[in-house]
């Protein structure tokens, strides 16, 4: 076993070389689209066209691919996204045949609304394979059904269409192997398929070029990554037959239209980059709900908990798009590397930051220990949490980014909310006014929208809080243009080799370093879960320590936006006290109740931190007068300068909450906060600038830096708020650990080089019949087996292999 270490990790990573094209740094296609399937934006998709593309599923009965993945590819086929003649591969403990699992294919892709025809057609392009999970002999004889089927692929190819030689040249096989099993399964899976490409080099002559003996391979690892550093660390280690350029690891809210859009809201469009920064932001919240409790995945969900489900994983993700500086290109390195400085920031979660829960029964909906999936019924897992996390950087210092993620409670729901300062200085008459907040709700019902204060019309002087909103079901037709789901992109995405929307090692490495010490603290029982009915809101204790983090009031403004109905008008001046602006509630009567809850739930907050059963006291409980003063300040530094163009105080208000002296900064981005004795200097601060490059000279604050003028554009004057480009007399620590070298690659790749092939259709026909002759099965008490559920206990778990086809 080869130690682990996470510069082991990065030399394995290899972004340049591949055997084809892969998507160009800035993703501009620069070779033309006619490289690609599809050419306009409805059918674009990104695979080398005509590449020959297999996919493997492993636990091809389960929940996940059952749900998720076979259906995607039957998807992404029908439409013409993927070629035509893909292969799928099942591969699963259950001893069916070919015909059995094709059963199993078709009522995973059953829609009455469809055509049967296409069904027929895809089902016929799947095949089967069984045994136990990484057992040599079954997978010699899975890699045999796929030598055999992919060289039958090329035979046909070159009879249909262009000659087989020009097959050859210009593609060449990809094999997606994706894991929709438990991670503990992935080594030995992943090590047998090594062991099979060995012996098949090892069996060719020496001076065969081994890149056409054998196809790409991909290897696409669903969550949960481990369970903490160390694990994620074992895990690493038993992977590294595995480079990093194989590797995809999947987050599926990557592949989110709206988190890929964060990007563009954020680096396409002026107004947002000035204000994109502590000096203007109060607060972040990434929220995560579900109106469902566990629904029978509570085996699964009892082992991790929420945190290591959604937060540690799909919500970090998304508020490192949210807080990261703008990327060099849109290229994976450069994307990955943005997001990375922004975990490094990220100080380790402290007991004090985080409210934990737990749903009971409520409404005639089973509480979480009466589920018959969880078997400890003691269990303290925890089904929401809040966390609230703080990155080191002069963007984004004393700017709380609250994470919540809660199963059973009011809906469902994930969106981002940017929560504004109130305006400094304001004139008497606007002085109540609500701050600005920017949502963009990432499902459903995807929109991004402004909370912002309008007058009301009219000869009596009232404003009103309005939102100003991009909802994309009016204004995309996505009758016409469905939004792609995640699974659909990522799985295009690794068939074009193209990691921009997955994990990097270093990510994850440092995503358990923050969150490693608290699932610790928490696996000792040390902190019982704060009951909460199922269908609330989550603990009150949440929102206390929202609260604290300057969470003010912000009106009900006009809440979840529901398709033909009138918007709700919350008029400050009536209803200038009380209503908690959390989020959005859908109810009035939740947010009042919400803010009625929120002094008996600091008191909550204290007694949860006072269970703490002798654990370490990471920071003293917030005393009432400084949950006051955090929620009147905010959380920017007192001490941070004011500068001169705000230098103005806004005159006393006994109503009004004051922004924090120091929070205005026009462009604090640019602006590093004096240091204090008591600060905590992460290893690699999120403001050190990326390493420039000969392709573009970087500067160091790129954020608060116009671009360079070009003829095309205007560019805005330099404004005196531009950070020096780096002296000499700055440290910059050493970059290169961080960031996977461009040019390292495990592999050399060779021009594309013609296959192995049977000299004729009829040898390849021969050949899959015997790899299908050779492991078929198909005795009638495994036949018995396809009717079963999709995913049978796992009384066959000491199975011989199986693989079957036809
Ligand atoms: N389901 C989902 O919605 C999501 C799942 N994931 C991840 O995807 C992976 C698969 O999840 P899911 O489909 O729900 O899992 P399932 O429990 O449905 O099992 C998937 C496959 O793994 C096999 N398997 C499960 N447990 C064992 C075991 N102890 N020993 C040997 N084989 C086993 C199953 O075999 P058999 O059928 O023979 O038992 C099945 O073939 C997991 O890593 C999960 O965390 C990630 C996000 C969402
Ligand atoms: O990864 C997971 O995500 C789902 C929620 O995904 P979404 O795309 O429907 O928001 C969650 O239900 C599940 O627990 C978790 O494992």
């Amino acid at each position: 076993m080869i130690p682990f270490s996470a510069a082991s990790v990065r030399k394995n990573a290899s972004w340049s070389a591949s055997k084809h094209k892969t998507p160009t740094e800035d993703c501009s296609d620069s070779d033309g689209d006619e490289s690609r399937i599809g050419t306009d934006s409805s059918t674009y998709s990104p695979v080398p066209r005509g590449q020959f593309s297999t996919a493997v599923v492993f636990g091809s009965d389960g929940n996940l691919a059952s749900k998720k993945i076979l259906p995607t590819l039957f998807k992404l086929w029908k439409r013409r996204m993927v070629p035509r003649d893909l292969l799928v591969v099942g591969y699963a403990r259950a001893p069916l045949t070919t015909e059995q699992f094709r059963k199993q294919v078709f009522r995973s892709i059953y829609d009455p609304r469809q055509p049967q025809a296409e069904r027929k057609e895809f089902q016929a392009r799947c095949f089967y394979a069984s045994g136990p999970f990484g057992d040599l002999e079954a997978t010699r004889g899975l890699v045999r059904l796929l030598r055999a089927l992919e060289a039958r692929r090329v035979e046909e190819r070159s009879v249909t269409g262009a000659s087989k030689e020009a097959a050859d040249a210009a593609n060449e096989t990809v094999r997606l192997y994706y894991m929709a099993v438990p991670p503990f399964l992935y080594a030995d899976i992943c090590s047998a398929l090594r062991t099979c490409r060995a012996e098949a080099f090892d069996a060719a002559p020496a001076d065969a070029d081994k890149d056409a003996l054998w196809p790409v391979e991909r290897f696409v690892l669903e969550k949960p990554f481990g369970r903490d550093s160390a694990s994620c660390a074992a895990l690493f280690s038993q992977l590294s037959m595995v480079s990093e350029e194989e590797t995809f690891r999947i987050d599926h809210y990557l592949g989110k239209e709206l988190v890929l859009n964060l990007l563009v809201l954020r680096f396409a469009n002026v107004c947002f980059q000035s204000i994109w920064n502590r000096a203007h932001v109060k607060a972040v919240q990434v929220i995560f709900k579900e109106d469902f409790g566990t629904d029978g995945r509570g085996g699964y969900f009892d082992e991790y908990g929420i945190i290591r489900d959604v937060m540690q994983n799909h919500l970090l993700q998304v508020m490192a798009l949210v807080a990261m500086e703008q990327p060099l290109s849109f290229g994976a390195e450069h994307i990955r590397t943005e997001k990375l400085k922004v975990l490094q920031a990220c100080k380790v979660l402290t007991l004090d930051d985080v409210v934990v829960g737990q749903y009971t029964g409520c409404g005639g909906h089973k509480g979480y220990l009466e589920d018959p999936s969880i078997t400890n019924k003691e269990s303290t897992t925890e089904t929401f949490a809040t966390a609230v996390l703080h990155i080191h950087s002069p963007r984004w210092d004393g700017v709380p980014f609250i994470l919540k993620a809660g199963k059973a409670v009011t809906d469902r729901k994930a969106e981002v909310r940017i929560q504004f300062h109130t305006i400094p200085g304001a004139v008497s008459a606007l002085m109540d006014c609500a701050a600005n907040e920017l949502v963009v709700r990432l499902q459903p019902e995807e929109s991004i929208y402004w909370k912002v204060i309008n007058k009301v019309p009219g000869l009596k002087f009232e404003v009103q809080q309005m939102r100003m909103d991009l909802l994309y079901s009016s204004k995309f037709d996505g009758d016409a243009k469905p939004m792609p789901e995640a699974y659909e992109r990522l799985l295009l995405e690794v068939l074009a080799n193209d990691h921009s929307h997955f994990v990097s090692a270093d990510e994850l490495i440092e995503s358990w370093r923050i969150f490693t010490p608290l699932l610790h603290t928490l696996k000792e029982g040390k902190i019982k879960p704060h009951p909460y009915p199922f269908g609330s809101r989550g603990p009150p204790a949440a929102d206390a320590l929202a609260h604290k983090y300057g969470m003010s009031k912000f009106g009900g403004g006009i809440t979840p936006y529901v398709e033909g109905q009138p918007a709700r008008k919350y008029v400050q001046a009536h209803n200038s006290e009380s209503l908690l602006g959390f989020e959005d509630e859908g109810s009035e009567a939740a947010s009042i109740a919400s803010s009625q809850a929120i002094s008996a739930a600091e008191a909550i907050l204290g007694a949860a931190r006072a269970e703490v059963v002798g654990a370490p006291k990471l920071g003293p409980p917030p005393s009432a007068v400084g949950l006051a003063a955090a929620s009147t300040y905010g959380t920017a530094p007192p001490s941070a300068p004011l500068p001169p163009s705000v230098a103005i105080p806004s005159p006393p208000s006994a109503k009004r909450e004051v922004p924090p002296p120091s929070a205005p900064l026009p462009q604090s981005a640019a602006i590093p906060s004096p240091p204090t004795a008591k600060r905590e200097v992460p290893p690699q601060s999120a403001a050190i600038p990326s390493p420039p490059t000969a392709k573009r000279e970087v500067p160091p604050q790129s954020a608060a830096i116009p671009s360079p003028p070009t003829a095309r554009r205007e560019v805005p004057p330099q404004s005196a708020t531009i950070s020096s480009p780096p002296t000499s007399r700055r440290e910059v620590p050493p970059q290169s650990a961080a960031i996977p070298s461009p040019t390292t690659s495990r592999r050399e790749v060779p021009p594309p080089a013609a296959k192995p092939v049977t000299p004729g259709k009829a040898r390849a026909e021969d050949e899959v019949s015997a790899a299908l002759a050779a492991l078929a099965v198909g005795s009638p008490a495994r036949a018995a087996r396809a009717d079963a559920p999709a995913n049978p206990s796992r009384a066959h778990e000491k199975d011989v292999q199986h693989v079957s086809g036809k």
